[in-house]
């Protein structure tokens, strides 16, 4: 994992303890969700920098480019200060208890992650990255890229969720068999600052792999690292196979899609983990050299301004 996350900052992970059939659930439910074209009430319909409930198409923007992509997020469920929003149970009848308990599958493998992590970088119990991360101020997004019709297709790369890298400590990601998730070659830019790399760094095809989670290293786990670990550009853009398929006589069965040559729907979860809002964020001592690292920063803070950046230029 270190080797990985300091070369890549993403590794794909096999045996991880969540059953399989969890996470076909997860993506029916997510499917279900998002097919129905309602997750039911209004209130589940608001969109907010919250990080619950339903967010629709291009509610999202990322340095002024807008995500093609809708999400259903879900906090803790005993989080008190910020209540999960649900649809109404007559619509979705299970949904609630199933996300629940995924959630915490999801917030169980992470710890089991931070506890190998903590060993690779040799921290003591007492500063073991767990402990940071006590409040659980996890989230569990249920991603979806509507399909895009052809003639709607825009010139240029089409990008569903421009490039960017994750805020906090971990992220899992479940990807379907679509594909188009692209992560930045480090070694192709001068300059490795997050901004130089979005804007014309190379982009690798990170295929999906059955029953594999993709984890990637957040900005505030590479504050810690001092840069050991690297928080990764990624995008989500038009998938591979897309590329293809007019040379190819096979379909893929995409969902919603009326058209071979539209670009197929894509289903994606994500579950973000983050320290807890207090944690002063700090390089560890064994990632420092002689250099002075960065400032120390409040992860709740950091993280407030980033969830909101990602709304207010809507
Ligand atoms: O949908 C994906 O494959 C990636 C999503 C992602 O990078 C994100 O939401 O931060
Ligand atoms: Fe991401």
């Amino acid at each position: 994992m270190d080797k990985a996350l300091s070369s890549v900052g993403f590794f794909r992970l096999c045996n991880h303890g969540i059953e399989q059939r969890k996470i076909d659930a997860c993506f029916l439910w997510n499917e279900r969700l998002f097919t129905s074209r309602s997750t039911g009430d209004s209130e589940s319909r608001s969109a907010s920098s919250r990080g619950r409930g339903y967010s629709g198409v291009g509610k999202e923007q990322i340095r002024g480019q807008t995500c093609l992509k809708e999400n259903f997020d879900i906090g803790n469920p005993n989080d008190d200060n910020c209540a999960n929003v649900w649809p109404a149970e007559r619509l979705f009848p299970g949904f609630r208890r199933f996300s629940e308990d995924f959630f915490k599958d999801c917030a169980k493998l992470t710890y089991q992650l931070l506890e190998c992590l903590s060993l690779a970088l040799g921290l003591s119990e007492g500063t073991s990255l767990g402990k940071y991360h006590a409040d659980t101020l996890f989230n569990l997004s249920l991603i979806h890229y509507p399909s895009i019709p052809v003639e709607q297709r825009p010139s240029g790369t089409l990008t569903r969720n421009p490039p960017h890298s994750d805020f906090g400590t971990l992220t899992l990601l479940f990807q379907d068999e679509v594909g188009g998730l692209e992560i930045a070659d480090p070694n192709s830019t001068s300059s490795s600052a997050s901004a130089t790399v979005e804007r014309s760094g190379t982009f690798v095809h990170v295929d999906p792999e059955p029953g594999t989670i993709v984890v990637n290293v957040g900005y505030l786990l590479m504050k810690w690292t001092n840069g050991r670990w690297r928080n990764t550009v990624h995008k989500v853009s038009e998938p591979p196979r897309h590329t293809n398929r007019s040379s190819q006589s096979s379909k893929i069965d995409d969902g919603d899609s009326k058209n071979e040559r539209d670009i197929p729907e894509r289903y994606s979860t994500a579950y973000f983990s983050a320290p807890d809002p207090t944690t002063v964020v700090e390089a560890f001592q064994c990632c420092c050299n002689d250099e002075a690292p960065s400032k120390p920063i409040n992860a709740g803070e950091y993280l407030r301004r980033k969830r909101a950046q990602m709304y207010t230029e809507n």
